[in-house]
């Protein structure tokens, strides 16, 4: 088949990305539906980011074929996708100018720029701007610098900036990196607000901890060197088995109130010698 169904966002089929040699990523198949709210997790290197990379049409696969929004990467422009998928992403964050007013961080997506680029904006752009601040409650920052928010603050304006142009699939490379406890909880709680609103994205989430996992969330893939452990529903690819496999480690997961929460097993006796002593 060459073309791809009109209800898969993403559609990779033996898709390998390979550089210097190195496979980073692949060769795997994946398919994301409208609805599907995905996390991605693995360890250090596993290819997260890579995957990502290529599911936000920014790179081509060295072998395979991959559709995003239907369009076959290597015969599409990648700028004719870039309003239709909204990205956040460590580097971005990085990349927004400290002197930029944050509402103009949020307003100038529309227009494939970062940081204020039109003298006006019109009243439309203006409302949309505000609604993407309000979904991820970060209206009252309007008026900010960018750089003097938190680390929270400005993950939560770059999604904002990334939902501004109302796209049809939302990647969000490691939201909730860096953050404190509080700015982890609220953020993941609002991710939890997206995930349930029906017209939300898809949402392609990356991280490597389970307990950044928000509710609603419906799919995993688990990646470890390049390679699937196991995608599919989330209830059933989200398992200690798993994590064991791709973390190389021997994890405990446990969910408690909709949230998932690891830990590496004790070994046996372990806490015994520990509270003897030598
Ligand atoms: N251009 C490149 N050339 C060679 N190796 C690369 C290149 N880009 C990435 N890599 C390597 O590919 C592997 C996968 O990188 P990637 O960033 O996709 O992993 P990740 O799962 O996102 O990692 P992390 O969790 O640490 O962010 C890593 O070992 C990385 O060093």
């Amino acid at each position: 088949m060459t073309e791809s169904d009109p209800d898969l966002l993403i559609d990779f089929r033996d898709v390998a990305v390979i550089r210097g040699g190195k496979t980073l990523v692949g060769p795997l198949s994946w398919q994301v539906e409208l609805d599907e709210r995905w996390v991605i997790i693995g360890p250090n290197g596993a290819g997260k980011t890579t995957l990502i990379r290529l599911a936000g049409a920014e790179i081509h696969p060295t072998s395979g074929t991959a559709f995003v929004l239907n369009e076959k990467l290597g015969r599409v422009e990648i700028r004719e996708l870039s309003t239709r998928i909204g990205v956040s992403s460590p580097s971005l964050v990085d990349r927004v100018p400290p002197e930029e007013i944050v509402s103009d961080v949020v307003i100038s997506a529309g227009y494939a720029v970062l940081g204020r680029w039109r003298e006006s904006y019109d009243a439309m752009d203006r409302a949309q701007a505000v609604e993407s601040l309000e979904s991820m409650g970060a209206e009252h920052l309007a008026d900010r610098r960018f750089g003097t928010l938190s680390e929270g603050e400005r993950k939560r304006v770059v999604i904002s900036r990334a939902l501004m142009t109302d796209p049809e699939l939302l990647l969000l490379d490691e939201p909730a990196a860096g953050l404190d406890l509080g700015g982890r909880e609220e953020l993941v709680d609002r991710l939890a607000r997206l995930a349930a609103d029906p017209d939300a994205p898809a949402i392609v989430l990356i991280t490597h901890h389970v307990e950044e996992i928000p509710e609603g969330f419906t799919h995993a893939l688990i990646l470890s060197e390049g390679g699937v452990v196991a995608q599919g529903l989330l209830e059933e690819v989200l398992t200690s088995e798993n994590l064991t496999a791709a973390f190389r480690q021997q994890i405990v997961l446990d969910k408690v109130d909709g949230r998932y929460f690891a830990r590496r097993r004790r070994r046996a006796g372990g806490h015994r010698r520990a509270a003897g002593g030598n």
